[in-house]
């Protein structure tokens, strides 16, 4: 079973996943994260750094999560692992439908057709979802702030996230991340325990 993280910048999907380690340590999962990918990951994390092209930075995690399907998920799943990853192909439309805007003629429709056909559709997907002015305000004490977290870009993001979740309710748990992070632990950790029985 795969089962996939997603939130925008801020809304507390490390700290989560983090906690999720302990939790289900009883269900031994594969914790895995996009991007991050063997051989990949760092020149990912370089070009989001150097504030790359929007379509080269979204071939790169299109890339990423290729060698991420080959050699991590797709190994695990075929040996029946519960498999749980921070951040997966819908990061891709949420965050590439709106840096793609301007550089591409039709970022959904590309997106679409580069996922199709042999990605994988994760079983379950827990998002968290916020107020932006809280997040902006828990990103304020990073030390250093990517470009993708500005506020008026982390709304469009966070839209694209809720359509799609509208779009795909049995597939989406929707969690109120602005409680604390132990309720929201407790929360999610029900979640996967009943989607995996
Ligand atoms: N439920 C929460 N309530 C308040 N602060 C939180 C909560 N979860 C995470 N944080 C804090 O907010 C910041 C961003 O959290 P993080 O887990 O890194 O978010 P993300 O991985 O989604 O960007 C961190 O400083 C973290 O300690
Ligand atoms: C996987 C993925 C991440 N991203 C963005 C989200 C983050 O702003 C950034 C780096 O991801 P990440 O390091 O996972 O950030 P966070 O700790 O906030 O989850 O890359 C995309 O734009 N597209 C993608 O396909």
């Amino acid at each position: 079973m795969l089962i996939t993280l997603e939130g925008i910048d801020g809304s507390g999907k490390s700290t989560l996943y983090e906690g999720l380690k302990n939790r289900l340590a009883d269900l031994n999962p594969l914790f895995t994260r996009e991007p991050g990918s063997p051989y990949l990951g760092d020149a990912v994390r370089r070009a989001i750094a150097a504030d790359s092209d929007p379509m080269v930075e979204a071939a790169l995690f299109v890339a990423d999560h290729a060698v991420h399907l080959a050699d991590v998920v797709r190994p695990a799943l075929t040996k029946g692992r519960l498999v749980i990853s921070d951040r997966y192909s819908d990061s891709r439309f949420a965050y590439q439908e709106v840096s793609l805007a301007g550089a591409h003629p039709d970022p959904h429709g590309w997106l679409e057709a580069v996922h199709a056909g042999w990605s994988i559709r994760p079983d379950l997907t827990i998002l968290l979802v916020l107020p932006i002015p809280v997040a902006m305000s828990r990103l304020a004490g990073r030390s250093e702030q990517e470009h993708f977290e500005r506020q008026e870009f982390l709304e469009h993001v966070q839209k694209n996230y809720l359509a799609r979740a509208v779009h795909d309710p049995g597939r989406f748990v929707l969690v109120d991340a602005d409680r604390d992070a132990e309720t929201i632990l407790d929360f999610v950790e029900k979640s996967i325990r009943a989607a995996v029985q």
